[in-house]
């Protein structure tokens, strides 16, 4: 590591002791097979087609046990060095633009969306580069007023975050997990802030409630006379409002700081034209703010997704920002961690075997998947550039645009790039932005762009850096696995199918790993096949294992409770079960 790097990976410990466990599971797994070949029953009626079968599932776990090693064979963490990264660069970082992400006020209400919305704009980075995009695809004026009640807000709200250093950024989750400051001087500042933000929700729900927004209010911005009464989440033509302009040199905090821009986006909606959910949404936002702010790096949170770490911007921009290996780092990704999970955790929706295991696997194999929020992406790559050698950032890109520009005109001009008909006969959903037609659309678009050359890179600091909703319940967590597994298995079926479209691009090694969650789905078929034939068969009373006294038994005995105690370690050790 040079005195110069921005970022260090150090390869996890352990990893010795890890190999020669895992020959130990292989030895067994070849001697349970090499016993399945040998002693197949003679006759039908002895059971030989449930021998066969036994056979057949036992392959296919001893394959899908051999993709899960790529991931456990040499796991890397990063670290970075953000006092490096202001030395040299603070005066010329470069600009970022945050994309969020919303699509109906009733299922992610709106205090919800701002208050994630105001984390990500409080960032401890310079506001005057910073512009924060909402798309909401519900279309909804619930949503815009929910939106400029948070910019009037923000002016109070980031110089007291910024003063007071405070974290989480998210003034819902900050308020009702922080208490008052005992020193007089504070305990003042505190309270009226939360009186502040307490009035602007109810306000915000009371709106919400009635569905209508007062006539009155309508008048403090023009943007609400952009909707009509004609107008439906289905229906609608594009609306795009800056609520603010950084560029404007009256938008000031009452600090007399910059602000962030803060931008209003609802693509058009038309039935006949299919909207291609997220990856759409975010598809308009690249082009819309491509003529606001245009920044060189975007970062793409969920609604429900709100910032837990004021300097994630930095660190993400080690990575990117160091010259030797920083070059061909295409999307720095965060993990994916909620903070409404249950002690228990019943149904293992905290994903702590795959954040703190398997994407460190992915991390030394040319990276992480995408998966969809708390991701940093250059621009160019998310617009389908291929890596080259030669390659090099522009990082003071920026829009041109003068600040005496009409805005109007501009919004305009943005909206005519987020309507129905513009990416028709383009190459937009398919190797420009974010690719359309598969429902991860997150992790089909971060494989086409490591296939096209990139790395990508997988942080996790202790201080996590984004924290979400998750699912709770059974019902929830059997809808996001059934999206998540039909998702991943469409890309094995697909011609995107890793071993066939990531061959000779990306390392065998990435490859194993994509499987992992791209056969996910298919893993079920053999394994309820293993936990019922075998008791089926003893009703007939054949055994399809050899019994306790048999040397044979020995493989058996040892790769199931080894790979049970191993499983149980790991996810002991990454807190996925609570003892
Ligand atoms: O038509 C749509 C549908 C969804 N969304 C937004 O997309 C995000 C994710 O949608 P959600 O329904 O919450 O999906 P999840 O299953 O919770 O999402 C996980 O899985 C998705 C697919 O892998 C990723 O895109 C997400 O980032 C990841 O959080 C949310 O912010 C939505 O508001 C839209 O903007 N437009
Ligand atoms: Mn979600």
């Amino acid at each position: 590591m040079s005195d110069r790097s921005l970022f260090a990976t150090e390869q996890a410990r352990g990893r010795a002791a890890y190999r020669l466990y895992a020959c130990t599971i292989l030895a067994g797994i070849y001697l349970i097979l090499y016993y399945r070949a040998t002693h197949l029953p003679a006759t039908w009626r002895e059971g030989r087609g449930e021998w066969i079968g036994l056979s057949l599932a036992e392959l296919w776990h001893a394959f899908y046990w051999v993709i899960t090693q790529s991931v456990r064979w040499n796991p890397v963490h990063r670290r970075t060095f953000k006092d490096k990264l202001s030395q040299r660069y603070e005066g010329r970082l470069p600009n970022v633009d945050i994309f969020v992400c919303t699509a109906d006020p009733y299922a992610e209400p709106p205090n919800l969306v701002i208050s994630t919305v105001l984390s990500l704009m409080a960032y401890n980075y310079p506001p005057e580069k910073l512009s924060v995009y909402l798309s909401d695809d519900g279309g909804s004026i619930l949503t815009f007023y929910a939106m400029w009640e948070a910019s009037q807000f923000a002016k109070h709200w980031i110089p007291f975050c910024k003063r007071n250093k405070l974290e989480p950024r998210a003034p819902a989750i900050y308020f009702s997990t922080s208490d008052c400051p005992n020193d007089k001087s504070h305990h003042e500042e505190w309270l009226g802030m939360k009186i502040l933000y307490e009035e602007m929700t109810n306000r915000i729900d009371a709106i919400v409630m009635s569905g209508k927004v007062p006539e009155e209010l309508k008048a403090n911005h023009k943007g609400f006379s952009q909707w009509k009464p004609e107008m439906t989440s289905k229906k609608h033509p594009p609306i795009v409002q800056i609520l603010i302009d950084g560029k404007d040199p009256n938008a000031l905090d009452n600090a007399g700081n910059a602000l962030p821009t803060l931008v209003y986006m609802a693509r058009e909606k038309n039935p006949e034209y299919h909207h291609n959910f997220k990856a759409g949404a975010m598809n308009s936002l690249i082009r819309v703010s491509s003529i606001i702010s245009n920044s060189p790096i975007i970062l793409n949170v969920d609604c429900d997704m709100y910032s837990n770490n004021a300097d994630s911007i930095r660190d993400a921009l080690c990575f990117f920002l160091d010259e030797v290996k920083g070059r061909d780092i295409a999307f720095v990704q965060y993990p994916q961690n909620y903070n409404n999970m249950t002690k228990n955790d019943t149904y293992g929706n905290t994903l702590t075997v795959i954040n703190e295991v398997e994407m460190c696997g992915l991390d030394s194999w040319g990276g992480p998947l995408y998966i969809g929020t708390g991701c940093f992406h250059r621009r160019e790559t998310l617009c389908g550039m291929k890596y080259t050698k030669e390659y090099k950032e522009n990082w003071n890109r920026g829009s041109e645009r003068n600040p005496h520009d009409d805005i109007r005109k501009l919004e305009e001009k943005a909206e005519s790039l987020a309507t129905c008909t513009y990416e028709l006969n383009t190459q937009w959903g398919n190797d420009v932005g974010l690719k359309y037609g598969i429902a991860v659309e997150d992790v089909i678009t971060g494989l086409m762009i490591q296939c096209r050359g990139w790395k990508s890179a997988y942080y996790n600091p202790p201080q996590k850096g984004f924290l979400g909703v998750g699912p709770t319940t059974l019902a929830q967590t059997i809808l996001q696995h059934k999206r998540w597994s039909e998702g991943n298995f469409q890309i094995f079926l697909s011609k995107y199918c890793t071993f066939i479209y990531g061959h000779g691009k990306i390392k065998l090694g990435l490859q194993m790993g994509y499987c992992i969650y791209n056969l996910w789905a298919l893993n079920s078929i053999p394994t309820l096949y293993y936990v019922i034939a075998p008791s089926l068969s003893l009703l007939r009373g054949i055994s399809l294992f050899p019994k306790m006294t048999s040397p044979w038994f020995i493989p058996f005995s040892y790769v199931m409770v080894a790979k049970q105690t191993y499983s149980l370690i790991e996810a002991l050790l990454t807190r996925e079960i609570t003892v």
